[in-house]
Order: C-alpha cells, then structure tokens, then sequence
C-alpha cells in the first residue's frame, strides 16, 4: 500500500480539499494510504478520507513527515505551499523538500503536478 502525505498552508486548503474531492475515486482505487499535517488532516477527514494526523506544520508537522520521508514510508508528497505568505517554520518545510530530493520521492507543489501524478499511480 502507497502512502502519500498531504500538506497544505492555509490560504492553498481550500484548493486542497477541492483536489482530494476532483481525486477521491483514483485515491480510493488504488488504496492509497493517507498522512497529513494536523489542519490540513482534519480538512481532509471533514471531505470524507481517513487519514493519520500529525502535528500541526508550525508545531513540527512538516518534520515529522519529513522523518516518515527519510525512513522510507512515504511514496509521495502533495504539498500545496503558499508563496505569497511568510512561514515561521520555513527550515522545517525546506527540510522536508530537501529530503524528497535526497530519497527520490515524488513532490507536487501545486494541483496541476498533483494532478499529473496522481493518474500516475
Ligand atoms: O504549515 C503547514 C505546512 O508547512 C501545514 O500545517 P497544517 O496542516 O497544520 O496547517
């Protein structure tokens, strides 16, 4: 079973949700298993998916994944990230980004690249 990992800054959940709705019969099909970041996790338990919680990004959400990343038990990353905000937690999300590429796991950044790896799957 793939696990993919959710992340999403505030102002990119409502694009989040709307991609986990566009995407629920792929991400079912294919008994995806679902990680999040907390706010995001619990906007993603509200549109109907089962999903493990972590912390929230600030608090070391975006670490914890990024430690799932490194130990191998992550096969995808969906983080929408926005650009326009400021992050106190930006080593974290750096972090996390920097593994990805350290581990060779696949990273969509915004719905167009999720998109496009999801019907990967
Ligand atoms: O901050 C985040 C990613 O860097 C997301 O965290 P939340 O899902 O808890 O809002």
């Amino acid at each position: 079973m793939k696990t993919i990992a959710i992340i999403a800054h505030d102002g990119k959940k409502p694009e989040m949700v709307q991609f986990l709705n566009e995407n629920r019969d792929i991400l079912h099909a294919k008994n995806i298993r679902l990680i999040a970041t907390g706010t995001t996790g619990t906007k993603t338990e509200a549109a109907g998916y089962e999903v493990e919680k972590l912390l929230s990004g600030p608090l070391g959400g975006d670490a914890q994944i990024a430690a799932r990343i490194a130990e191998g038990q992550v096969q995808m990353v969906i983080f929408f990230r926005d650009p326009l905000d400021k992050h106190p937690h930006e080593p974290d999300i750096f972090m996390l980004m920097r593994l990805c590429d350290v581990h060779n796991v696949p990273l969509a950044t915004n719905p167009a690249t999720a998109e496009l790896l999801v019907r990967g799957l």
